[in-house]
């Protein structure tokens, strides 16, 4: 094998997300505070995790770690075969380029229709008009928003708000999704209908996705379900189900 095919093999067989002896602190001097402490997991390809635990324990923290929107400062990390520790600016754009974001607050543009929101998340990939309409079509159809793509966010429900930010984070196939709350402002069926979902494309789409909640009426739909306690990462799922 050559040398630039082992490379690329070595890449494709790298896990999602890698995490090693991560280590995490906010603010300088005597008000630094340690936040995550000796962080270790291993995320493979195509896996659908759950992270839950206690308001505070870092869950976010580690979610922006690995999303590449927040410098690594201690302990090893990688996405993708990708190492963000001591990573550059221009390497850590890239990473989130293969990463698809949702949030609790979709942060949808609300002078953009639901087309044009998803629109935007394709104005860095080199394809054809014809290819992004037939993606944002596509993606907006499997999300149940065929007949809405022209409504403005104001005129849409929570609910089907939470779908345009799925169908933006998905239309670029990313390889990795996550999602930080993406049901706390949704009733109970409109939550399970987002994350099922998710899940479909995702599966469809060989992707990773991580999803941070508190919301237990989900829990079932994951691989594996990891828990944050004091900013440790606690095998303890058995609990977290039963709670
Ligand atoms: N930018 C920041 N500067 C200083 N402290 C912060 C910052 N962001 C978060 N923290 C603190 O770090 C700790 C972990 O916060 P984080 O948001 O990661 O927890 P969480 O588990 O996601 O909480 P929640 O479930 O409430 O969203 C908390 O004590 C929080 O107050």
């Amino acid at each position: 094998m050559s040398k630039l095919l082992e490379s690329n093999a070595l890449h494709t067989a790298a896990p999602a997300i890698s995490i090693s002896h991560l280590n995490h602190y906010y603010g300088q001097g005597a008000l630094k505070k340690q936040i995550l402490f000796d962080v270790n997991l291993h995320i493979d390809r195509g896996e659908i995790i759950i992270m839950t635990g206690p308001s505070g324990s870092g869950k976010t923290t580690l979610l922006t770690l690995m999303g590449s929107l927040r410098s690594v400062q201690e302990g090893h990390l990688s996405i993708l075969g990708q190492a963000l520790h001591h990573a550059t600016k221009a390497q850590m754009t890239l990473a989130r380029r293969k990463i698809g974001y949702i949030f609790q607050a979709h942060n949808l543009l609300n002078f953009l229709t639901a087309y044009q929101n998803v629109e935007m998340a394709l104005e860095l990939q080199e394809i054809t008009a014809a290819e992004a309409d037939t993606r944002i079509r596509t993606v907006l159809s499997a999300v149940g928003l065929a007949d809405r793509m022209d409504y403005y966010p104001s005129d849409l429900s929570g609910g089907q708000k939470q779908r345009v930010a799925i169908a933006r984070a998905l239309v670029s196939q990313p390889k990795i999704i996550l999602a930080d709350e993406p049901t706390a402002a949704l009733d109970k069926q409109s939550g399970r209908d987002v994350v099922e979902i998710m899940e479909k494309l995702a599966r469809e789409q060989g992707c990773t996705i991580l999803l941070v909640t508190h919301d237990n009426r989900i829990l079932d739909l994951a691989d594996r379900i990891i828990y944050m306690e004091d900013g440790r990462l606690v095998n303890h799922a058995a609990t977290a189900i039963a709670q």
